[in-house]
């Protein structure tokens, strides 16, 4: 996957002034990532790859843990002085928003994520990391330690060529409308809760 760096500017945030970085790739869709300190020394650096919620990450959705994980990877780099958020426009595990609110109606009537996921003919996750790498590569980034509590994914970066030196375990609090949905990602995908 072709990525070029279009845009750099800075992003003060209540936690660091990171380095914001604008990705296009041949896909035409639109990366970024947030950088701190000195991202691109030989050491391991710190780092999420974080999938786009809307819902989660800018209206404070509590169906699921996006927006507090964001924030908290954000904290946790601000605090090492160094890392690296990449994120990326994987809305709904890859289906898109409005398929995801499609998926969200479906778990309304009682179906849990996956099952959503299904009936509406989509794979439970449609994510691919392959961007990932590219993005990171592109970035001098030669390994990293990884914020998730998500094993497959850990497994689709280093499939992806990505290497992943640590997994750093990235929990959150959760909350009564997030409950049944956290248990579902233990169950069905295997998440490190
Ligand atoms: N299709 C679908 N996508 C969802 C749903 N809830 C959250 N998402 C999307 O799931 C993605 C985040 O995936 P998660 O499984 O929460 O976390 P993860 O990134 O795989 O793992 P961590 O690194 O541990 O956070 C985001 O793109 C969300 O928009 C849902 O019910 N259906
Ligand atoms: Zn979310």
């Amino acid at each position: 996957m072709q990525v070029t760096i279009a845009a750099e500017t800075k992003l003060p945030t209540p936690f660091a002034e990171f380095k914001l970085i604008g990705f296009d790739t041949e896909s035409g869709q639109e990366h970024v990532v947030l950088a701190l300190g000195d991202y691109q020394s030989d050491e391991p650096v710190l780092a999420r790859v974080h999938s786009e919620c809307l819902t989660g990450d800018a209206l404070f959705s509590q169906r699921c843990d996006c927006g507090p994980q964001l924030e908290a990877a954000m904290q946790k780099v601000a605090k090492e002085g160094r890392g690296v958020i990449v994120y990326l426009r994987q809305e709904g595990r890859g289906i898109g928003l409005i398929n995801k609110l499609r998926a969200y109606a479906e778990q309304d009537k009682g179906l849990d994520t996956v099952e959503a996921n299904e009936i509406l003919g989509f794979l439970p996750d449609a994510r691919d990391y392959q961007v990932a790498a590219s993005i990171l590569d592109t970035l001098g980034i030669k390994a990293i330690r990884l914020m998730t509590n998500n094993p497959e994914k850990l497994q689709s970066l280093q499939d992806a060529g990505i290497n992943v030196t640590e997994r750093v375990p990235h929990h959150v609090a959760g909350t009564p409308h997030n409950k049944h949905y956290m248990a579902t990602k233990t169950k069905k995908f295997g998440h490190l809760l």
